[in-house]
This record gives C-alpha cells, sequence and structure tokens, in this order.
C-alpha cells in the first residue's frame, strides 16, 4: 500500500543535476552521433563502472561523461530524457541544475548549453504539465574569478535562470572562497542556494547561510552535528534537499537503515527527498522515496509531507504553491 501510495503521489524536485541524468544508452548514443570517444564498450560497461567511494571519485567519472554533449540538441535531448522520466514518476514541478563550467572549459558556448535545456523546459509544460525552474551551479574545485566570468554569462539569459547554485568537491572548497561572487548574484536579482554538509562540515552550512545568504541547502545532513544550527533551520524553516540514494552510494552513511532523514523529518526539519544523479546513482524520485520508505517506516502523512515541504521550499509564487498543495491533499485524501 506504501508503494502504491508513493508511487502515484505527486512530487516536486528540488535537486537534479541534468548532466547526472545521462543514462549511459544516451551517452552511447551521443558519443557515436559526435564521434566522441568514451572507454567503454557499451551501455552495461558503463553501468558496472559506477561503484564509488566517495563524492571525488563519483565527480571525476560524472565530469568525462558530460564530455559527449557538444550540441543544442544535445542538451535538448538530455533535459527532455529526464523530464520524461519526470512524468513517469508524477513529478509535477522541478528545479534542475546545471554546472555551465563543464561545458564551456570544453569549448561549448553558454547559449548553446542554456537554449537546449530551456528549449525542453519550456515544452515540457506544454506538452507534460510539468513546472519548472533553473538553477546555475558555480564549480567549486575552480576559483571566485571564474565563477565572476560564467555569472557574466548568464546575464543575457537572466529571464531563464532564478538561481545560483555551489556544487562539486566540497571538502577544502568552504563557501566563504565564493561570497563575492554570491553577493554579485544577489544584487543581479538571483537567488541562492549551495551544497553544504553533504561530505563536509555543518560549519559550511552556517557559512552558506550566512554568507551566501542561501534560501535553501543542498544535502546538509550533517547539521546534525551542530545543535544550535539544528534549531536555527527549525525555526527559520530552512529547507535541506537530501538525496537519499546519493548519500548512500557516496558513502555519506552507509546503510539506509542509518540514514537521518526521518529523524530530521520528525524534529520539524523542511526536508525534501531528491534525486541528485539518478542516472548514476540508480534511482529517480520515486526510487528515492520507496528506498527510505522501505528501511524506515513511515505513515502516510509523513511521505506527503517531503512533498508538502518541497512545495514551501520551491522557488515558485504563492499561488502556485497553493496550486501544488491542493493537488497533494486531493491524492492524499483519496488515497486514503
Ligand atoms: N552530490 C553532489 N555533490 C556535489 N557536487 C555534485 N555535482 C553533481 N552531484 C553532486
Ligand atoms: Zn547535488
Amino acid at each position: 500500500m506504501i508503494k502504491k501510495f508513493i508511487q502515484g503521489l505527486p512530487k516536486v524536485e528540488l535537486h537534479l543535476h541534468i548532466e547526472g541524468s545521462l543514462e549511459p544508452e544516451l551517452m552511447f548514443k551521443l558519443a557515436q552521433r559526435n564521434n566522441i570517444n568514451i572507454p567503454f564498450n557499451d551501455p552495461n560497461e558503463v553501468a558496472k563502472a559506477y561503484e564509488f567511494e566517495n563524492l571525488q571519485s563519483f565527480l571525476d567519472i560524472y565530469y568525462q561523461g558530460a564530455n559527449v554533449l557538444i550540441h543544442e540538441q544535445d542538451f535538448f535531448d538530455l533535459t527532455w530524457a529526464y523530464l520524461l522520466r519526470c512524468k513517469q514518476d508524477n513529478v509535477i514541478h522541478t528545479e534542475i541544475f546545471f554546472d555551465p563550467q563543464t561545458h564551456t572549459a570544453r569549448g561549448i558556448q553558454f547559449s548553446t548549453i542554456i537554449n537546449g535545456i530551456d528549449r525542453a523546459l519550456k515544452q515540457a509544460e506544454q506538452e507534460l504539465n510539468i513546472t519548472s525552474n533553473l538553477i546555475m551551479s558555480f564549480l567549486r574545485h575552480l576559483d571566485e574569478d571564474a565563477a565572476f566570468e560564467t555569472l557574466a554569462q548568464a546575464l543575457q539569459h537572466k529571464d531563464k535562470i532564478i538561481a545560483v547554485g555551489l556544487d562539486s568537491s566540497e571538502q577544502g572548497n568552504p563557501p566563504n572562497k565564493f561570497q563575492y561572487v554570491f553577493q554579485q548574484a544577489l544584487k543581479e536579482g538571483f537567488l541562492t542556494v549551495a551544497h553544504a554538509g553533504e561530505e563536509g562540515p555543518a560549519s559550511y552550512i552556517t557559512e552558506a547561510l550566512n554568507l551566501l545568504k542561501v534560501s535553501r541547502i543542498d544535502h546538509g545532513v550533517r547539521c546534525v552535528d551542530d545543535l544550535e544550527l539544528l534549531e536555527h533551520l527549525i525555526t527559520h524553516k530552512i529547507a535541506l534537499t537530501v538525496c537519499p540514494l546519493s548519500n548512500i552510494k557516496l558513502r555519506v552513511f552507509e546503510h539506509m537503515e542509518q540514514h537521518n532523514i526521518v529523524s530530521l523529518l520528525r524534529k520539524n526539519v523542511c526536508v525534501t527527498i531528491n534525486s541528485d544523479d539518478p542516472a548514476y546513482f540508480g534511482g529517480y524520485i520515486t526510487n528515492n522515496f520507496l528506498a527510505v520508505a522501505q528501511a524506515q517506516e513511515m505513515n502516510l502523512d509523513e511521505i506527503a509531507q517531503f512533498t508538502y515541504n518541497a512545495i514551501n521550499a520551491s522557488f515558485i509564487n504563492h499561488d502556485e504553491k497553493i496550486r501544488l498543495t491542493n493537488i497533494i491533499n486531493a491524492y492524499v485524501k483519496a488515497f486514503k
């Protein structure tokens, strides 16, 4: 019954890297189409290579996979494939990241990337009834000057980007490294988010809140190491976009039974369930819900609360939040 409830539940995703939705089959297709060499013989071999020790061992393979993305149509195809998966999973709204520097470093134009992604998002609103927002993420292993350059490129596409974010290798690359570029992004009217407290310490979460003025924290599971911070998150309703299967694959937690997301939910932290890089971590959003529910017993109201939290933490306007909340209310009522 729980499984059926989760499958049918309308969902909102807030933490998805579009490059992380590149399935091995599409990677192969694009490699052939663009004449790019990849170090695998077939899609099965790719999937077998996805055994990770930590965040860095994943990132090394993830950036390599992105090399097959060259033309605007490639970025469209990548995004469209993800949106079709969203439809299957009953996702009604999604806020996705893209990493422009992964591509501009290879000579791909910023406009090629964003126009392909944006075209798919607009088509999904028309044809699939899925709304979306796009978040541009800076790579934190690069320096702040490179982030400033990327921000300058984004200014021509302000209408397509709602927020800036911060991702890639967390440890040793604290939020304070990017405080001036985030200040500038805020001045330009972008909202801000940041990956913090995934592998890095709770102090990175505090820094992201204080220096980068983030509206929500991506991952943030290490917040439990600082009780004052935990209280702050609860009082100020600051959302964490948690990615359960990612956390297991990257060994943030050893087993799903030990994951702290359900305990955080019961402490009234605004936690949400997301898929991060589903092509690499073995599951889209429904599978993330199922994996948590299989490992830790929850009732239907607790499961639905993840979606209510995601609606509240999303970057849609008040009227849209009410519209989506009513959709969930109707689903929960009909199911019971
Ligand atoms: N889980 C993750 N953490 C940091 N950077 C990422 N880029 C893609 N997935 C990421
Ligand atoms: Zn992420």
